[in-house]
């Protein structure tokens, strides 16, 4: 007879503003069904990170589910830290911009099937002014988008929509930015800097179309305009980026430089105003089950 493995759901209940309870019910009878204990840890967005760690040691668990936003999954990730544990992914944030990377199908079967499955990616994991970071960072327009957002009462896309216009007529925009990275001094003009280990935004733009996430490398991406022919070309996967509208640095280590404070986010979380940004790839990876 198999042993028993225990499977563990990390679950924000408050990510995406939707009930979770049939996300756990459907978990539960699923890793039974294949003859395993589930377990269920609820986020309460308080040291998080810490109680994931001591519940992962303390119940043996061989395999971590995520259901949240990146926020969540890179809580996980930080509990994990050097423990070598697979995870899966069941989006279920507002934006799940790191997920839809990965192709996960929305029914929610079928992402249990591959959360469970056996063919991974072993993700790279950055470290950029301290804070962990697996999909996209940004200083300039998206971020304070994002701050935005995050102050605004309206949740989801439609609060991500509503938020667009008056950001994108900000004053700020574009900023001089000095980047260092390969050895090399970059002067340039942006309205976006983004640090990229992923290729999309959770809105579906891809910014950053020959960027691999386990690749041990990131793209510094520099934005500089809001060209509608740029915008647009970022809507179709594969197209190439015009260099007229972006200059792309590819790199493990890089250190980015403004003249004055700018609106700066990671994987979607407003970190503040900053005017100095460190970026490195770290040892570690992330191994994900994907389709
Ligand atoms: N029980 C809870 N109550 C309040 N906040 C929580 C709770 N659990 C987690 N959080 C907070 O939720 C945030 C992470 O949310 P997450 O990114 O997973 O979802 P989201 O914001 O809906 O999705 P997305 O990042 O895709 O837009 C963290 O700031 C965390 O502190």
């Amino acid at each position: 007879m198999k042993a028993q493995k225990s499977i563990l759901l990390v679950i924000n209940p408050i990510a995406g503003d939707t009930d979770k309870k049939p996300i756990i019910e459907a978990f539960k009878n699923h890793v039974r069904t294949n003859g395993n204990t589930p377990l269920v840890y609820e986020t309460t967005g308080e040291n998080d990170n810490e109680a994931i760690a001591n519940y992962i040691d303390d119940h043996d668990v061989k395999r971590v589910l995520i259901s949240g936003g990146d926020g969540t999954i890179r809580q996980v990730a930080d509990g994990l830290k050097e423990r070598s544990i697979n995870i899966g992914l069941l989006p279920s944030g507002s934006a799940n911009g790191l997920a839809s990377n990965f192709l996960i199908p929305e029914n929610l079967e079928d992402q249990l099937d591959i959360a469970l499955g056996d063919t991974f990616i072993d993700l790279d994991v950055l470290d950029i002014n301290g804070y962990t970071s697996l999909h996209i960072a940004d200083l300039g327009v998206n971020a304070k988008l994002i701050k935005n957002y995050e102050k605004s009462e309206i949740r989801g896309k439609l609060g991500y929509f509503l938020q667009a216009i008056p950001t994108l007529l900000n004053s700020d925009y574009p900023f001089e930015v000095e980047i260092f990275a390969n050895g090399k001094s970059h002067k340039e003009e942006g309205v976006l800097i983004a640090i990229a280990n992923a290729n999309k935004f959770g809105t579906g733009a891809n910014i950053n179309p020959t960027g691999k996430m386990d690749d041990g490398l990131f793209e510094v991406l520099i934005f500089k305009n809001l060209s509608i022919k740029g915008i647009i070309q970022t809507f179709y996967d594969d197209a190439p980026l015009d260099p007229d509208f972006v200059t792309v640095i590819s790199s493990k280590e890089a250190t980015i430089k403004c003249t004055k404070p700018i609106a700066f986010q990671i994987d979607g979380e407003f970190i503040g105003e900053q005017s100095l940004v460190e970026a490195k790839m770290t040892p570690h990876k992330l191994r994900i089950a994907i389709p």
